[in-house]
């Protein structure tokens, strides 16, 4: 049966100029979502479509459309349409897509095709670089700071990224040269790197923009190709001011009136799906390409829904949702349905790769809802994180695991009742710049876990002797313990039922022959986290999983 899903747009009453001014979506249309273009176009040659202000039944407008004998008629007043019309002005949601939702020509297909599919919407779109690009783009680096200049052309990742990119062009049918400066770029940018023998972080986060700067421009070229009006944005350009810490940066407050102005402005002006950089931004003092820590393209779609006060953030990756737990941990970890921005946080924060660290932030202060969906399976309900949810069954939402953690036993040297030794510890880390993750005190000692992250992005665990620093400079007031090699384990959920999450972990890890090092409840209620050997961690999540998940908890 024919069906006529919306008529919106409307500004005309002359029956001669409405087909062009009217925006409605067909199942039988070749292109199935039509931005503004003429609807013979979106029909295509076997139907016939006539649009009518009835004139004798007052305000109302008619959409009677036809093919092979099937008719469908959409009647609505002038009111509804003029609602539909001022609505239809306005951008309505975010869709980011990761690295793996475009890593291929197939992919960008069903990509638009799930951009399109959803026609009352008017999205922003977030894309990362296809693939694994951003990994490709980094090796290249590092081996071109060991090459010489002449054999910058023969690394296998920079024909990697050029035969995925040409070979993605071609299969989408669209030109060349829309990407053909930055590939050369990129060569270039690579030989002037084995020249100098040298890859800084401020080179590493130009090199790696290569990816995302790419995959929006052939993305936006293949809309505006199958008649989906689209532009092409680079964070940097439209306003992501970022700190000037490079591979990590901070968006700046700045960013939100910025961005919102300008994406608002050119919609307005010119209304075409913005297709937006992941992952970018550029520092406010020196102007640089910056970027936001891996996985950063949560982060740019977040920035923006809040920026523009978005009815909806929608993170496509390729997994049903926000899991029980790492899916390569364990293969049966389930979908969560719903969570709040404070389990998200926790979640992202201790380890759990599926959303940026940061990422949350930004939704949590505009209130704005975050949907995680699996563009593999869109079908698929997904995760809704949201402010707030209700508690009365929850106990635990899900297990995270952060390996390779460096741990920290340090006893006061001085008597009991000594004040201030904590406020000590935490300057010296404050001095030396490092965050700390997981704390656990008494009057005369603390143990504390260091951040990876961190402490990777500063080169620090590569550089033994910056950690022998902290460690001296801790040895100044008291005894140091530094131990490696160990894991967080962080259990999300409802620590109002702390009792009963507890004893079923002791109950298990018991079982299982593991001693916890450390526990820790966070001040945010929704997390606790254990420290346990690396060695060990993997079979601890996977007997938690199944405590917590597979049996009747209750
Ligand atoms: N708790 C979890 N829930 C869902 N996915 C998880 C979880 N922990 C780790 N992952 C991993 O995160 C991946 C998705 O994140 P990511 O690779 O950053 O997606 P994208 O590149 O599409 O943005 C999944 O493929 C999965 O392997
Ligand atoms: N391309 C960047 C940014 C990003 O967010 O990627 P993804 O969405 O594929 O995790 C990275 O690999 O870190």
């Amino acid at each position: 049966m024919a069906k006529i899903l919306d008529l919106c747009r409307v500004e005309t009453p002359s029956p001669a100029s409405f087909e062009d001014a009217c925006r409605f979506h067909s199942p039988w249309s070749r292109q199935r979502t039509n931005y503004q273009a003429p609807l013979s176009i979106a029909l295509g040659s076997r139907s016939s479509l006539s649009v009518k202000k009835l004139r004798n039944k007052g305000s109302v407008f008619r959409v009677r459309c036809e093919r092979r004998g099937s008719v469908d008629v959409l009647e609505r007043t002038e009111d509804e349409v003029q609602f539909l019309d001022v609505a239809s002005n306005e951008l309505t949601c975010v869709m980011k897509f990761g690295g793996s939702s475009v890593a291929s020509s197939e992919r960008m297909k069903e990509v638009a095709g799930l951009i399109t599919r959803f026609p009352k919407e008017r999205p922003i779109v977030v894309l990362s670089a296809m693939g694994k690009t951003t990994n490709k783009l980094l090796q290249a680096g590092e081996k071109a700071v060991r090459c010489s200049v002449s054999s910058v052309s023969d690394l296998e990742e920079l024909t990697f990224i050029k035969d995925l990119h040409i070979r993605t062009v071609d299969e989408l049918r669209v030109e060349r040269s829309i990407i053909s400066k930055h590939l050369d770029e990129l060569e270039r940018l690579l030989s002037g790197i084995a020249m100098m023998k040298e890859l800084t972080s401020r080179t590493r986060d130009y090199l790696v923009s290569f990816g995302e700067c790419m995959s929006t421009r052939v993305f936006a070229a293949y809309l505006n190709k199958i008649g989906v009006k689209a532009r092409q944005y680079d964070a940097f350009d439209i306003g992501f001011i970022t700190t000037d810490d490079f591979t990590n940066a901070d968006i700046l407050e700045a960013t939100y009136p910025a961005v919102a102005k300008r994406l608002h402005n050119d919609w307005i002006a010119d209304p075409a799906i913005p297709i937006v950089t992941g992952f970018l931004g550029k520092g406010w003092k020196t102007c640089a390409v910056t970027t936001l820590g891996r996985g950063g393209s949560d982060l740019t779609a977040t920035t923006i829904g809040k920026a523009l006060g978005l009815r909806e953030i929608q993170v496509w990756k390729d997994v049903d949702g926000v899991l029980t737990c790492d899916p390569n941990i364990y293969s049966g970890a389930t979908p969560v349905p719903f969570l709040t921005f404070d389990e998200a946080a926790e979640l992202a924060y201790f380890g759990a790769q599926v959303l940026h660290p940061q990422s949350m932030r930004p939704a949590r202060e505009g209130n704005i809802p975050v949907r995680v969906k699996n563009s593999y399976n869109p079908e698929a309900p997904g995760t809704l994180i949201t402010r707030s949810r209700d508690m009365s069954e929850a106990v635990l939402t899900s297990i995270v695991l952060k390996r390779n953690v460096t741990m920290l036993d340090i006893v006061s040297t001085r008597m009991l009742g000594q004040f201030g030794f904590l406020a000590r510890v935490f300057a010296i880390f404050e001095d030396l710049g490092i965050s700390v993750d997981v704390v656990a005190t008494s009057e005369v000692s603390i143990s504390l876990t260091l951040d990876p992250s961190k402490l990777w992005s500063r080169e620090l665990i590569q550089q033994a002797s910056e950690l022998d620093h902290v460690v001296q400079e801790l040895e100044k007031i008291a005894v140091v313990n530094l131990l490696q090699h160990r894991s967080i384990i962080s259990l999300i959920g409802n620590v109002q039922r702390s009792s009963l999450i507890l004893e079923q972990v002791f109950r298990v890890l018991r079982a299982n022959g593991v001693n916890v090092q450390m526990i820790s409840q966070g001040a945010s209620k929704v997390n606790i986290s254990l420290i346990v050997n690396d060695s060990e961690a993997e079979q601890c999540v996977r007997a938690l999983h199944s405590a917590f998940f597979e049996s009747d908890l209750s």
